[in-house]
């Protein structure tokens, strides 16, 4: 089953719309649970930490020069000529297409907004800490079960660029999941022009936040990725169970495994995914008349 932003009969279809974004939250459930079993290898998001990265005449960190190796791959192939797909990487480091024109109609009005150095900065201070501590703790807890102290190889595992790619994996689906908010933002617009169009002329930012804000919507996509990441979290082993490990100091007590802490998914989407997805619609309105006639304006208030 396809189903993208170019494939649907009305790329503008609100639910159709709603359901790439909840598509989007399971491949970032299923990254976090990959990205969860390395360590958190602080060292890649470390500026100047590899002496090979400057011998070569890098400055930034690992993970920077991933991006930029990736992503100037992904460059060539016109992956960022596609309206939901944005680099982290400056587009002036970038090389052009290979390929002329990208064959895809203009549905989003011309803009140049990219949140990913605000994704960049949530996900390397908070998600990544958050999601590995808890599997560092997991491991301790099976260590301890067995009779082992110490924690400290969890944090630094040397797999860098497994650890790498994952990152990578996740900052680009968390991305198309923020930078989705054009769609979104395009969408209401035109549902309504004439709503949005006095606080677009004098701009008010809180006004236009509160309108393409739906409380019962947000409380249904954190409900929900409760129960995916319940679901997808669980450790299952080789006979189809949940697997357990003794509770220590309690007799014949056993507590699940989990691939991945669920209340951390839950919080990914409240403190940042959410919160940036309103941003880049608000922004994306802000500038929804922008080089438009006086006259273009005027008929679409009288929509
Ligand atoms: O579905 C929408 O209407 C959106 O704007 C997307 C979204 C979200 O990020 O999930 C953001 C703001 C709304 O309050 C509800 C949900």
């Amino acid at each position: 089953m396809q189903n993208n932003y170019m494939t649907s009969e009305d790329p503008l279809d609100l639910e159709r719309i709603r359901s790439i974004l909840i598509r989007l939250e399971d491949t970032i459930i299923f990254a976090l649970i990959e990205r969860a079993q390395f360590s958190l290898n602080s060292k890649i998001y470390e500026r100047g930490a590899f002496q090979e990265l400057k011998d070569i005449g890098f400055d930034g960190s690992w993970l920077e020069w991933f991006l930029k190796e990736t992503e100037s791959f992904q460059a060539k192939a016109r992956r960022y000529t596609s309206p939901d797909e944005y680099p982290f990487t400056p587009a002036d480091q970038l090389p052009p297409p290979i390929l002329s024109g990208n064959g895809i109609p203009k549905i989003l009005f011309p803009n140049k907004i990219n949140v990913n150095p605000s994704i960049y900065a949530f996900y390397t201070r908070s998600v990544v800490p958050r999601i590995t501590s808890q599997a560092t703790l997991e491991l301790a807890s099976v260590k301890r079960a067995k009779g082992i102290v110490g924690t400290s190889e969890y944090e630094d595992d040397g797999n860098y660029g497994s650890t790498a790619t994952l990152d990578i994996e996740l900052l680009q689906a968390i991305s198309k999941r923020v930078h989705y908010g054009k769609f979104v933002a395009e969408s209401k617009f035109r549902s309504s022009p004439s709503t949005f169009i006095p606080h677009i002329l004098k701009p008010n930012p809180t006004a236009l936040a509160e309108l393409i804000t739906k409380p019962l919507v947000e409380r249904a996509v954190l409900a929900r990725l409760f129960k995916k990441a319940s679901l997808y979290g669980q450790d299952i082993g080789a006979d189809g169970e949940p697997k357990r490990v003794p509770i220590i100091g309690e007799n014949n007590e056993y507590q699940k495994l989990w691939k991945l802490d669920v209340e951390s998914v839950r919080e990914l989407f409240e403190r940042w995914i959410i919160p940036l997805t309103k941003e880049v619609e608000v922004e994306y309105l802000l500038h929804r008349l922008d080089g438009l006639s006086q006259e273009q304006i005027d008929n679409l208030s009288k929509k």
